[in-house]
């Protein structure tokens, strides 16, 4: 819909260029959305907030050593859950830092007590536990993923998610976002793209937005993205998340991206995202819901009754009969999904295993 050439040449749009943007992008978002916004209903289970990376903008890290630096037993994540289950919530949103047991000895402490070598060998664990006790689908939002981690969290989770954050090697030099992150090679997070594309995992992704990066890299990131899917078909959401400083983070003082900045990046991700790409953008970080609706996006995310957002924190989730409303007020219904989109359900052999079909048969029966 939009060439690179002139993705690049918007750097320096003026308000009217913008304005003929997002008309373009919002006429496209009607056309193979209709006038639905969906949500999934959720809950959020930070499984442990140790990570051996430290990004500049994460408040969701504690370091080794800290007081708050923890992995959450299988009681305290059952507790959530069955809290989210009797909320009607379909989705248990797993997140959780990188690799926390090769540089927190009170990781592999934790782990080994429990007769688990790494954090995906738990993480498999408290998936089964999920399906095995519950009617709820898991999602899990583990960072980079190895081939072996791919294949091993397939049967157990109904989709998978990383964000690219951003394709820009620029940003792993010191005193840039990603200086001294290994998950944030911008190589390797590919890499988990791919991966997921070679085993059929439907899969979430997207961009953080303010994080230091150019306009162009910006663009690069979403056409890598896009490329990916065009060749694998996996990647079902595209989250556009907007940067927001936190105190006490490097990036405490940096600039957050402007109203104007989400607006355009929005309706320029719609014009280069295949269109059965859905975009999505976290209502409760940022309060203008008819901009934003008219700039492409068409799903809000994971929104909860029970839990908060463990990475923004601060931020609070909207009630979802506000969401309702306010959705309804721009002109769209908002509709409940599930954490797999339908495109990958109606093809269970190839993107399900037949544990979670049937799950998923069970969840649309009901809905
Ligand atoms: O509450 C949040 N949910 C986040 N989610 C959850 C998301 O809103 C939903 O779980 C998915 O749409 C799946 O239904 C993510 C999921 C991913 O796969 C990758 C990144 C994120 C980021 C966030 C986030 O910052 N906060
Ligand atoms: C789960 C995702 O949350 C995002 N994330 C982490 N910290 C912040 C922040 N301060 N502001 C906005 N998004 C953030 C990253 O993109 C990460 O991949
Ligand atoms: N650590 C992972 C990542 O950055 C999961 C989300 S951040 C808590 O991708
Ligand atoms: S954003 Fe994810 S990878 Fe980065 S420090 Fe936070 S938990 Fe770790």
């Amino acid at each position: 819909m939009i060439s690179v050439e002139q993705a690049y040449n918007l750097e320096h749009a003026d308000s009217h260029q913008i304005q003929l943007l997002r008309h373009q992008a919002s006429a496209l978002r009607d056309l193979h959305w209709g006038d639905v916004v969906t949500y999934s209903r959720k809950v959020f289970v930070p499984l442990t907030n140790m990570c051996r990376d430290t990004c500049g903008y994460c408040t969701f890290v504690k370091a080794p050593g800290s007081p708050e630096a923890n992995i959450m037993t299988p009681e305290e994540v059952m507790e959530v859950v069955y809290q989210g289950e009797k909320m009607g919530c379909k989705e248990v949103l797993f997140s959780l830092g990188e690799k926390p047991e090769k540089t927190y000895p009170e990781a592999r402490k934790f782990l080994a007590e429990r007769g688990y070598n790494t954090i995906i060998d738990y993480l498999y664990d408290m998936c089964l536990m999920v399906i095995e006790n519950t009617s709820m689908l898991p999602h899990v939002n583990a960072g980079t993923l190895s081939e072996q981690d791919v294949i091993k969290l397939r049967p157990v989770s109904a989709s998978m998610g990383m964000m690219l954050e951003n394709v820009s090697r620029r940003l792993m030099e010191q005193g840039e976002a990603h200086y001294a992150c290994p998950d944030k090679v911008p190589l390797q997070r590919l890499r988990t793209l791919e991966l997921t594309g070679k085993h059929n995992v439907p899969f979430t992704t997207g961009i953080l937005i303010g994080i230091g990066e150019t306009w162009q890299e910006r663009i690069d990131s979403l056409v890598a993205i896009n490329e990916i899917h065009k060749k694998y078909g996996h990647i079902q959401e595209v989250i556009i998340q907007n940067f927001k400083a936190k105190p006490g983070t490097a990036m405490a003082d940096a600039p957050e991206p402007s109203h104007e900045e989400m607006l355009k990046t929005l309706a320029v991700a719609r014009l280069i995202l295949d269109h059965t790409i859905s975009i999505q953008a976290p209502p409760n970080l940022q309060e203008y819901y008819r901009d934003y609706l008219h700039s492409g996006i068409n799903d809000w995310g994971g929104v909860s009754p029970v839990t908060i957002d463990h990475i923004n924190p601060e931020r609070a989730w909207p009630k979802i009969q506000s969401l309702e409303f306010k959705s309804s007020e721009c002109g769209y219904r908002l509709k409940e999904r599930l954490a797999i989109y339908p495109q990958y359900k109606n093809l269970p052999g190839k993107y399900l295993s037949s544990v979670i079909a049937s799950r998923v048969d069970d969840l649309d029966a009901a809905a």
